[in-house]
């Protein structure tokens, strides 16, 4: 990590600031203001700004309570420059600081290092150390990987988006490569995407790499460089945790995905997430879900699951039928709503083959629904929104008395006993008397509340079903 001070040591002004106690309060800078990340691939572009330079979820996390950086003073407007150079050869990092001066201005002088370290822990080093890495560790990703397992994913003919294996016209070749969490390179290798996680995943925090029911999956370009060895940079990965369920199946959660900021929009996360269900098919797996999703990550999964809903066929019969009931029927009459609902037997059937669960199916459903409707008519949209209002009212209501009749009791295991837990239900259930089960609320609130979740919910299905319907049918 370089400091350069521009202008020399503390200023004989900012000492004089200091005798007189407070008298220019700092306000400070946020973080995510002066700290800026770029992705490099060589020597050649450490120093400069003109690389890919990535849009962190949140920096000031790192900085204390506010997320603010205290105590500096700079050139131009920002009183602290912090630019950091992460490399995609071995994921290293070197940092320089740059300001004016510095001086207590009643907050304190924020040592910036201890922050840096937060993120990027050992792979943080001084400048010589780490344009060595690019050399040195030229080939830490192709040796680890070469351990790993080519996960066979072709997902249709005409998209080669997401086929197993991926040649491109300049002769590089996209892969997925599932790797157990069994062995130390696997853990080195995941340690070293650590920084990447707490910096681009909303909220993500490293998982546990001695826990052996972790696995990672990892997209790769590999590609020839001209004395004819092979490079292997990783574009994104997926960390995914077997759990148990009973009596004798697994189900496979996908703790976090990641693409790298430049390779994003390009298809790789679906090829990620079509890699998992893969592996969870010919595993014969229970079913696939995924912790705490962003909202983009519902809305890919959404893109994909509907895409291999529509080319099911044992679900066709029960498509069809709703649709005429939305066609034909009167939603007033409440019982033709609920029979809009996706039969048990449909939802199961989607499960063991597709190895969808019942939560996400259901999301898939409406959109399945919308695709086959006649949008001109307008008494099928009318029913179609009434249809949606009831089930995301259902949902409110169904969600609000079982988290009210629910709690969490901890049970040891023999691993680590925070991570086991039995769900139990309490008998005495109160109906929620409103939408949101506050029996005080107001009626008026409550109606504008659900209209938007509604109107939210529509504009999702619609968003789905136009990327859906770009796509080729298989
Ligand atoms: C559990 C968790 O980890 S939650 C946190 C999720 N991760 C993050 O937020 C980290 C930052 N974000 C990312 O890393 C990435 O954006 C990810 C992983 C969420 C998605 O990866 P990407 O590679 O960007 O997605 P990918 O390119 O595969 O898909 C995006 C597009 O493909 C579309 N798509 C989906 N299925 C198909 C298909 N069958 N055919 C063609 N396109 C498709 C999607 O609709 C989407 O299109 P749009 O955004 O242009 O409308």
């Amino acid at each position: 990590m370089a400091l350069k001070q521009k202008g020399g040591e503390i200023s004989a002004e900012a000492k004089k600031r200091r005798r007189v106690g407070f008298a220019n309060i700092d306000t400070g800078v946020e973080a995510s203001e002066c700290i800026k990340v770029f992705l490099v691939k060589s020597g050649d572009e450490v120093g400069s700004t003109n690389s890919f330079c990535i849009n962190p979820v949140d920096l000031n996390q790192f900085f204390g309570e506010d997320g603010k950086i205290y105590g500096y003073k700079g050139l131009r407007s920002i009183s602290v420059q912090v630019n950091i150079w992460l490399s995609t050869v071995s994921f290293h990092a070197y940092s320089e600081i740059t300001f004016e001066s510095t001086s207590d201005g009643g907050k304190g002088i924020t040592d910036l290092e201890p922050a840096l370290q937060d993120i990027f822990g050992e792979l943080l080093t001084e400048k010589e150390q780490f344009l060595q890495t690019f050399s040195t560790e030229h080939n830490f990703i192709r040796n680890i990987v070469s351990d790993g397992a080519v996960v066979p994913c072709k997902i249709s003919e005409e998209d080669d988006h997401a086929s197993n294996s991926n040649s491109k016209a300049d002769g590089s070749m996209i892969e997925v490569i599932r790797m157990k969490q069994d062995s130390e390179p696997v853990g080195l290798l995941y340690s070293r995407l650590v920084p990447l996680v707490l910096l681009l995943v909303d909220g993500g925090s490293p998982i546990d790499v001695t826990d052996p029911r972790w696995e990672i999956f990892l997209v790769v370009k590999k590609v020839q460089d001209p004395l004819g060895d092979c490079i292997t940079n990783v574009l994104g990965f997926a960390t995914v945790y077997r759990f148990f369920h009973y009596p004798d199946s697994t189900r496979l959660r996908i703790g976090q995905i990641l693409v790298l900021p430049p390779y994003q929009g390009q298809g790789h996360g679906r090829h990620l997430l079509e890699s998992v269900y893969s592996v969870a098919v010919s595993e014969n797996i229970y079913d696939v879900t995924a912790e705490e999703p962003s909202d983009y990550l519902q809305y890919l999964r959404a893109c994909i699951d509907t895409k291999r809903l529509l080319c099911f066929q044992p679900i066709k019969p029960a498509i069809k039928s709703v649709v005429s009931c939305l066609k034909e029927g009167n939603l007033s009459k409440r019982i033709c709503r609920s029979s809009s609902c996706p039969p048990a037997s449909v939802m199961e059937i989607a499960r063991q083959k597709l190895k969808i669960n019942k939560k996400q199916f259901l999301r898939c459903w409406e959109v399945l629904i919308y695709l086959n409707l006649n949008q001109e008519n307008s008494k099928c949209t009318e029913n179609f929104r009434a249809w949606v209002s009831d089930r995301v009212k259902s949902d409110i209501v169904d969600k609000d008395a079982v988290d009210s009749r629910k709690h969490l009791v901890e049970v040891p295991n023999d691993y680590d006993h925070d991570m086991t837990f039995v769900v139990c239900w309490s008998q005495n259930d109160g109906e929620p008397d409103g939408i949101d089960g506050n029996p005080g609320g107001n009626q008026s609130t409550q109606d504008e509340q659900l209209n938007e979740l509604v109107k939210k919910r529509l504009e999702d299905i619609v968003k789905i079903t136009n990327k859906v319907s770009a796509i080729p049918r298989n």
